[in-house]
Protein backbone atom coordinates (compact mmCIF):
# COMPACT_ATOMS: atom_id res chain seq x y z
CA UNK A 1 0.00 0.00 0.00
CA UNK A 2 1.02 2.85 -0.99
CA UNK A 3 1.91 5.43 2.41
CA UNK A 4 -1.01 8.90 1.93
CA UNK A 5 -0.75 10.27 5.36
CA UNK A 6 -2.98 12.93 6.63
CA UNK A 7 -1.22 13.00 10.18
CA UNK A 8 2.41 12.83 10.84
CA UNK A 9 3.57 13.27 14.05
CA UNK A 10 7.77 13.38 15.01
CA UNK A 11 9.40 13.25 18.60
CA UNK A 12 6.56 14.63 20.41
CA UNK A 13 7.09 15.08 24.23
CA UNK A 14 4.62 16.06 26.92
CA UNK A 15 5.86 15.21 30.83
CA UNK A 16 4.03 16.58 33.46
CA UNK A 17 6.76 16.69 36.13
CA UNK A 18 8.36 13.74 36.60
CA UNK A 19 5.72 12.14 34.34
CA UNK A 20 6.36 11.52 30.50
CA UNK A 21 2.79 11.54 29.52
CA UNK A 22 3.64 11.35 25.55
CA UNK A 23 7.15 10.48 24.16
CA UNK A 24 5.78 8.97 20.76
CA UNK A 25 8.96 9.05 17.93
CA UNK A 26 6.83 8.93 14.85
CA UNK A 27 3.52 8.51 14.46
CA UNK A 28 1.48 8.47 11.13
CA UNK A 29 -2.40 8.05 10.07
CA UNK A 30 -3.13 6.96 6.97
CA UNK A 31 -5.97 9.05 4.84
CA UNK A 32 -9.27 6.94 4.59
CA UNK A 33 -8.43 4.34 7.07
CA UNK A 34 -9.93 3.70 10.47
CA UNK A 35 -7.12 3.88 12.92
CA UNK A 36 -7.66 2.65 16.80
CA UNK A 37 -5.52 4.03 19.06
CA UNK A 38 -4.73 1.33 22.33
CA UNK A 39 -2.98 1.13 25.32
CA UNK A 40 -3.19 0.54 29.36
CA UNK A 41 -4.94 3.38 31.65
CA UNK A 42 -1.94 5.87 31.48
CA UNK A 43 -0.61 5.28 28.44
CA UNK A 44 -0.64 8.71 26.73
CA UNK A 45 -3.70 8.48 24.75
CA UNK A 46 -5.51 11.44 25.44
CA UNK A 47 -2.70 13.24 26.13
CA UNK A 48 -1.11 12.75 22.57
CA UNK A 49 -4.92 13.44 21.29
CA UNK A 50 -4.94 16.68 23.72
CA UNK A 51 -1.35 17.93 22.32
CA UNK A 52 -1.89 17.24 18.49
CA UNK A 53 -5.67 18.90 18.94
CA UNK A 54 -4.13 21.98 20.45
CA UNK A 55 -5.89 22.25 23.86
CA UNK A 56 -2.58 20.98 25.82
CA UNK A 57 0.87 22.61 24.76
CA UNK A 58 4.04 20.11 23.95
CA UNK A 59 7.36 20.13 25.38
CA UNK A 60 8.65 19.24 21.86
CA UNK A 61 8.23 17.54 18.18
CA UNK A 62 6.40 18.94 15.78
CA UNK A 63 3.30 17.15 13.62
CA UNK A 64 1.62 18.02 10.38
CA UNK A 65 -2.20 17.61 8.94
CA UNK A 66 -2.52 17.11 5.68
CA UNK A 67 1.23 18.45 4.35
CA UNK A 68 0.64 21.59 6.70
CA UNK A 69 2.66 21.97 9.63
CA UNK A 70 0.23 22.57 12.82
CA UNK A 71 2.66 22.20 16.09
CA UNK A 72 1.68 24.41 18.41
CA UNK A 73 -1.50 25.86 16.43
CA UNK A 74 -4.51 26.47 18.90
CA UNK A 75 -7.43 24.37 18.94
CA UNK A 76 -9.67 26.43 16.93
CA UNK A 77 -7.18 26.84 14.00
CA UNK A 78 -6.45 23.52 13.57
CA UNK A 79 -10.62 22.33 14.10
CA UNK A 80 -10.88 24.98 11.23
CA UNK A 81 -8.31 23.46 8.77
CA UNK A 82 -10.17 20.00 9.17
CA UNK A 83 -8.87 18.03 12.35
CA UNK A 84 -11.36 17.70 14.53
CA UNK A 85 -11.95 15.77 18.39
CA UNK A 86 -14.25 14.70 20.95
CA UNK A 87 -13.60 14.36 23.97
CA UNK A 88 -13.73 11.20 26.77
CA UNK A 89 -16.09 12.84 28.67
CA UNK A 90 -18.35 14.70 26.21
CA UNK A 91 -18.18 18.96 26.43
CA UNK A 92 -21.90 19.39 25.19
CA UNK A 93 -23.68 22.40 26.61
CA UNK A 94 -26.96 21.86 28.49
CA UNK A 95 -28.07 24.77 28.85
CA UNK A 96 -28.74 25.28 24.99
CA UNK A 97 -30.68 23.31 22.75
CA UNK A 98 -29.44 20.25 20.92
CA UNK A 99 -29.63 22.78 17.31
CA UNK A 100 -28.54 25.45 19.27
CA UNK A 101 -25.20 22.78 20.31
CA UNK A 102 -24.28 21.90 16.52
CA UNK A 103 -24.51 25.82 15.48
CA UNK A 104 -21.99 25.96 18.43
CA UNK A 105 -19.83 23.85 15.83
CA UNK A 106 -19.97 25.38 12.99
CA UNK A 107 -16.91 27.21 11.27
CA UNK A 108 -16.33 31.17 11.17
CA UNK A 109 -14.67 32.41 8.94
CA UNK A 110 -11.94 35.01 9.48
CA UNK A 111 -13.73 38.27 9.08
CA UNK A 112 -17.26 37.25 8.73
CA UNK A 113 -17.88 39.48 12.13
CA UNK A 114 -17.46 42.38 9.73
CA UNK A 115 -18.71 40.48 6.44
CA UNK A 116 -21.93 40.09 8.99
CA UNK A 117 -21.92 43.71 9.98
CA UNK A 118 -21.32 45.10 6.16
CA UNK A 119 -23.68 42.05 4.57
CA UNK A 120 -26.20 40.97 6.34
CA UNK A 121 -28.21 38.90 3.34
CA UNK A 122 -24.83 36.93 3.20
CA UNK A 123 -24.27 36.03 6.81
CA UNK A 124 -27.65 34.91 7.16
CA UNK A 125 -27.53 32.72 4.15
CA UNK A 126 -24.66 30.85 5.77
CA UNK A 127 -26.73 30.73 8.82
CA UNK A 128 -29.42 28.70 6.83
CA UNK A 129 -27.13 26.62 5.39
CA UNK A 130 -25.60 25.96 9.27
CA UNK A 131 -29.15 25.26 10.19
CA UNK A 132 -29.77 22.92 7.14
CA UNK A 133 -26.72 21.05 7.83
CA UNK A 134 -27.23 20.67 11.59
CA UNK A 135 -30.71 19.25 10.82
CA UNK A 136 -29.45 16.61 8.35
CA UNK A 137 -26.53 15.77 11.17
CA UNK A 138 -29.13 15.37 13.43
CA UNK A 139 -31.35 13.17 11.22
CA UNK A 140 -28.07 11.12 10.53
CA UNK A 141 -27.25 10.89 14.02
CA UNK A 142 -31.08 10.04 15.41
CA UNK A 143 -31.29 13.30 17.18
CA UNK A 144 -34.11 14.70 14.64
CA UNK A 145 -36.75 14.71 17.41
CA UNK A 146 -34.74 16.15 19.72
CA UNK A 147 -33.35 19.36 18.11
CA UNK A 148 -35.62 22.02 20.11
CA UNK A 149 -34.58 20.19 23.78
CA UNK A 150 -32.22 21.14 26.07
CA UNK A 151 -28.94 19.17 25.90
CA UNK A 152 -29.27 18.58 29.41
CA UNK A 153 -31.94 16.21 28.98
CA UNK A 154 -30.34 14.22 26.71
CA UNK A 155 -28.73 10.62 27.93
CA UNK A 156 -25.31 10.14 27.99
CA UNK A 157 -25.40 7.86 24.85
CA UNK A 158 -26.78 10.57 22.75
CA UNK A 159 -24.96 12.95 24.57
CA UNK A 160 -22.24 11.02 22.64
CA UNK A 161 -24.25 11.04 19.27
CA UNK A 162 -24.26 14.87 19.25
CA UNK A 163 -20.75 14.89 20.24
CA UNK A 164 -20.32 13.23 17.14
CA UNK A 165 -22.86 14.76 15.10
CA UNK A 166 -21.01 18.09 15.88
CA UNK A 167 -17.69 17.50 15.04
CA UNK A 168 -19.22 16.68 12.03
CA UNK A 169 -20.82 20.58 11.09
CA UNK A 170 -17.72 21.87 9.10
CA UNK A 171 -16.58 18.68 7.39
CA UNK A 172 -13.70 17.34 8.19
CA UNK A 173 -10.76 15.21 6.93
CA UNK A 174 -9.31 13.90 9.89
CA UNK A 175 -12.28 13.13 12.89
CA UNK A 176 -10.50 11.58 16.42
CA UNK A 177 -12.89 10.30 18.52
CA UNK A 178 -11.56 9.68 22.73
CA UNK A 179 -13.51 6.76 23.92
CA UNK A 180 -16.34 6.97 21.83
CA UNK A 181 -18.08 3.84 22.68
CA UNK A 182 -17.60 4.20 26.99
CA UNK A 183 -20.02 3.55 29.07
CA UNK A 184 -22.94 3.21 26.23
CA UNK A 185 -25.22 0.31 25.97
CA UNK A 186 -24.15 -2.41 23.23
CA UNK A 187 -26.84 -1.94 20.93
CA UNK A 188 -25.48 2.07 20.96
CA UNK A 189 -21.70 1.26 20.75
CA UNK A 190 -22.95 -1.22 17.39
CA UNK A 191 -24.83 2.03 16.44
CA UNK A 192 -21.29 4.29 16.98
CA UNK A 193 -19.83 2.05 15.33
CA UNK A 194 -21.45 1.87 12.20
CA UNK A 195 -21.56 5.82 12.45
CA UNK A 196 -17.15 5.19 12.28
CA UNK A 197 -17.75 2.92 9.39
CA UNK A 198 -19.83 5.38 7.41
CA UNK A 199 -17.36 8.16 8.14
CA UNK A 200 -14.58 5.72 6.32
CA UNK A 201 -16.39 5.18 3.74
CA UNK A 202 -17.77 8.80 2.71
CA UNK A 203 -13.55 9.66 2.69
CA UNK A 204 -13.10 10.65 6.00
CA UNK A 205 -10.32 9.61 8.27
CA UNK A 206 -10.72 8.13 11.92
CA UNK A 207 -8.31 7.82 14.66
CA UNK A 208 -10.29 6.61 17.71
CA UNK A 209 -9.03 5.58 20.84
CA UNK A 210 -11.12 2.51 22.90
CA UNK A 211 -10.14 -0.44 25.54
CA UNK A 212 -12.85 -3.03 23.87
CA UNK A 213 -10.30 -5.23 21.88
CA UNK A 214 -12.86 -7.31 20.17
CA UNK A 215 -14.41 -3.60 19.04
CA UNK A 216 -11.19 -2.66 17.64
CA UNK A 217 -10.99 -5.73 16.17
CA UNK A 218 -14.51 -5.28 14.23
CA UNK A 219 -13.83 -2.00 13.13
CA UNK A 220 -10.35 -1.10 12.68
CA UNK A 221 -8.15 -0.75 9.07
CA UNK A 222 -4.74 -0.22 11.58
CA UNK A 223 -4.17 -0.40 15.13
CA UNK A 224 -1.49 1.76 17.14
CA UNK A 225 -0.61 0.58 20.72
CA UNK A 226 1.17 3.08 23.13
CA UNK A 227 2.39 1.91 26.54
CA UNK A 228 4.09 4.49 28.84
CA UNK A 229 3.65 7.30 26.48
CA UNK A 230 5.93 5.54 23.50
CA UNK A 231 4.12 4.10 20.35
CA UNK A 232 5.33 0.12 20.94
CA UNK A 233 3.57 -0.86 17.29
CA UNK A 234 1.66 -0.16 15.19
CA UNK A 235 -0.45 -2.45 11.94
CA UNK A 236 -3.12 -4.36 10.76
CA UNK A 237 -5.08 -5.14 13.83
CA UNK A 238 -4.86 -9.23 13.46
CA UNK A 239 -1.33 -9.04 13.12
CA UNK A 240 -0.96 -6.15 16.07
CA UNK A 241 -3.01 -7.72 18.61
CA UNK A 242 -1.15 -11.30 18.52
CA UNK A 243 2.34 -9.23 18.68
CA UNK A 244 4.15 -10.28 21.79
CA UNK A 245 4.69 -6.72 22.75
CA UNK A 246 1.31 -5.65 23.20
CA UNK A 247 0.90 -8.26 25.20
CA UNK A 248 3.78 -7.29 27.43
CA UNK A 249 2.35 -3.48 26.93
CA UNK A 250 -1.15 -4.37 28.26
CA UNK A 251 0.28 -6.91 31.24
CA UNK A 252 2.76 -4.42 32.02
CA UNK A 253 0.47 -1.70 33.21
CA UNK A 254 -2.66 -3.44 33.23
CA UNK A 255 -2.57 -6.86 35.47
CA UNK A 256 -6.37 -7.13 35.47
CA UNK A 257 -6.65 -7.46 32.03
CA UNK A 258 -4.86 -10.64 30.19
CA UNK A 259 -4.52 -10.07 26.64
CA UNK A 260 -3.59 -13.25 25.97
CA UNK A 261 -7.49 -14.12 27.21
CA UNK A 262 -8.75 -11.85 25.06
CA UNK A 263 -7.67 -12.97 22.10
CA UNK A 264 -7.96 -17.04 22.84
CA UNK A 265 -11.55 -15.90 23.54
CA UNK A 266 -11.92 -13.66 20.76
CA UNK A 267 -10.69 -16.42 18.71
CA UNK A 268 -12.69 -19.44 20.23
CA UNK A 269 -15.78 -16.89 19.22
CA UNK A 270 -15.13 -16.48 16.17
CA UNK A 271 -14.30 -20.35 15.30
CA UNK A 272 -17.37 -20.78 16.53
CA UNK A 273 -19.46 -18.28 14.85
CA UNK A 274 -17.91 -19.74 11.37
CA UNK A 275 -19.16 -23.25 12.38
CA UNK A 276 -22.39 -21.84 13.02
CA UNK A 277 -22.48 -20.16 9.42
CA UNK A 278 -21.01 -23.31 8.00
CA UNK A 279 -23.23 -25.64 9.69
CA UNK A 280 -26.61 -23.52 9.54
N1 LIG B 1 -3.00 17.45 33.53
C1 LIG B 1 -2.20 16.49 34.01
N2 LIG B 1 -1.42 16.71 35.08
C2 LIG B 1 -0.59 15.76 35.56
N3 LIG B 1 -0.48 14.52 35.03
C3 LIG B 1 -1.24 14.23 33.97
C4 LIG B 1 -2.14 15.19 33.40
N4 LIG B 1 -2.76 14.61 32.33
C5 LIG B 1 -2.29 13.36 32.24
N5 LIG B 1 -1.38 13.14 33.22
C6 LIG B 1 -0.61 11.89 33.42
O1 LIG B 1 -0.09 11.51 32.15
C7 LIG B 1 -0.16 10.10 31.96
C8 LIG B 1 -0.96 9.79 30.70
O2 LIG B 1 -2.34 10.05 30.93
P1 LIG B 1 -3.45 9.97 29.81
O3 LIG B 1 -4.73 10.41 30.41
O4 LIG B 1 -2.98 10.68 28.60
O5 LIG B 1 -3.47 8.40 29.51
P2 LIG B 1 -4.56 7.57 28.71
O6 LIG B 1 -3.80 6.58 27.89
O7 LIG B 1 -5.47 8.47 27.97
O8 LIG B 1 -5.32 6.83 29.87
P3 LIG B 1 -6.88 6.33 29.97
O9 LIG B 1 -6.97 5.12 29.09
O10 LIG B 1 -7.01 6.00 31.41
O11 LIG B 1 -7.74 7.47 29.53
C9 LIG B 1 -0.75 9.54 33.24
O12 LIG B 1 0.32 9.16 34.08
C10 LIG B 1 -1.50 10.71 33.83
O13 LIG B 1 -1.59 10.60 35.23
Amino acid sequence: MTSDPVLVAERVVRGFGGVRAVDVEHLTVERGTITALIGPNGAGKTTLFNVLTGFDRADGGRWSFDGTDVTGLPAHRIARLGMVRTFQLTRVLGRLTVLENMLVGARHQPGETLRRALVPALWKGKRAADVDRARELLDRFALGAKAGDHAASLSGGQRKLLEMARALMNEPTLVMLDEPMAGVNPALARSLLDHITALRDEGRTVLFVEHDLHLVKSVSDRVVVMAQGAVVTEGAPDTVLRDPAVVDAYLGAHHDTDLREIIARETARETAGETAEETG
